[in-house]
């Protein structure tokens, strides 16, 4: 994973890419944002007040050298942003409603992004995920051909790289869902140079037991199979049968996968969400994400319980998905 920082640090030196920080007055967002201006890996923009920005920068001593400040509340371009806006939600809101909406800092980030004024958007370090994303999805929207998206995180331990998905957004996704999921988390598992071998998760392995959660399950393998024939995905799998090769081979002797699956896709958010805080918080492993996938333009939020280094890493994972 250093690896992986090292490479997209030298490709975006220089670049200038322009990264905001809707959450301006945040200690930690306050610290990555010095630091990332200081070793010029992206510019940020911080969201907020500047007076309140620059006093807070003081009492934690650090320097806003090459630090733009956004305040929506005396933004210049801010009649662009809202004209903008009430074209892009079509009939859903009014001009009147757009200027109250777009003082929320997500909202007025978000706008940034989608009038290409910001390369991308760190979010959610003391916003909940449905306030930093939904933003996202009503203006930047997912790509052509993506109908959900989906948060990934890389859950990283020395040499040992997962791929967990989805932990951030689908609450309750159906087979063509855990599909899709499937396929955008093996292109995501690519982008960190990993081979992707994915398995479906269920409490059941090949049916061992049989419910509408378990067919939902194996649907969903179908499908995956069907839009990405080359993908290597098996399921459905209890945890132990996708990872241990032993209870593979006894659980799914004839799987494809032998106990030596990279991405996990999770049946529900909940099994996804409190999978990897378990991962994270018992097992150890640096969870870096929630990383958004199928999105028009990067956006990702941030996990209310994470450290600056935390933001640090998702800002450069953020401008590298700008490139
Ligand atoms: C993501 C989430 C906020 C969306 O819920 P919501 O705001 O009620 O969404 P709505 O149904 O009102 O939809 C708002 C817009 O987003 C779109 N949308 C909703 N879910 C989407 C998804 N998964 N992918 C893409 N677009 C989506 C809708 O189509 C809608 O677009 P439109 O307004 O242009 O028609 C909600 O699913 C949620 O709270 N998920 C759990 C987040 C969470 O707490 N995670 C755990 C911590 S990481
Ligand atoms: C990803 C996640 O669980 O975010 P939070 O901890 O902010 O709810």
């Amino acid at each position: 994973m250093s690896d992986l920082f090292t490479s997209l640090k030298e490709k975006l030196a220089g670049k200038d890419i322009k990264i905001v920080f809707p959450e301006g007055m945040d200690e930690r967002i306050l610290t990555s944002a010095s630091r990332l201006a200081e070793e010029q890996i992206v510019k940020p923009i911080l969201v907020g007040n500047a007076e309140d920005i620059q006093g807070k920068a003081n009492e934690l001593n650090l320097s806003l050298n090459n630090v733009d400040i956004y305040d929506p509340m005396h933004f210049e371009g801010m009649d662009e942003l809202i004209n903008a806006f009430v074209e892009r939600r079509n009939g859903k809101v009014t001009h009147e409603d757009a200027a109250k909406i777009l003082l929320d800092e997500n909202y007025f980030g978000t706008m940034l992004v989608y009038l290409n004024k910001a390369d991308g958007l760190v979010s959610g370090a003391a916003h909940s995920t449905a306030d930093t994303v939904r933003p996202a999805l009503q203006i930047i929207k997912t790509k052509p051909g993506i109908k959900k998206t989906s948060g990934v995180f890389i859950m990283v331990r020395e040499e040992e790289k997962y791929v967990f998905a989805d932990c951030a957004i689908n609450i309750a996704p159906d087979s063509q869902d855990l599909a899709e999921i499937a396929v955008e988390s093996a292109k995501t598992a690519q982008m960190f140079g990993m081979e992707p071998r994915v398995a479906m998760l269920s409490f059941s392995t090949k049916g061992s037991a049989v419910s509408p959660e378990t067919t939902k399950v194996s649907d969903a393998v179908a499908i995956a199979k069907e839009l990405e024939p080359t993908l290597l995905v098996d399921g459905e799998f209890q945890f132990d049968a996708a990872f241990v090769p032993s209870v593979a081979a006894s659980k799914a002797p004839n799987s494809d996968i032998k106990g030596d699956a990279n991405v996990f896709v999770f049946p529900s958010l909940e099994a996804g969400n409190i999978g990897y805080k378990i991962a994270q918080r018992l097992g150890n492993f640096e969870a870096v994400g929630p990383i958004l996938q199928g999105l028009n333009q990067p956006v990702n939020d941030l996990s209310r319980g994470c450290n600056a280094e935390d933001v640090y890493k998702l800002a450069i994972i953020t401008a590298g998905q700008a490139l």
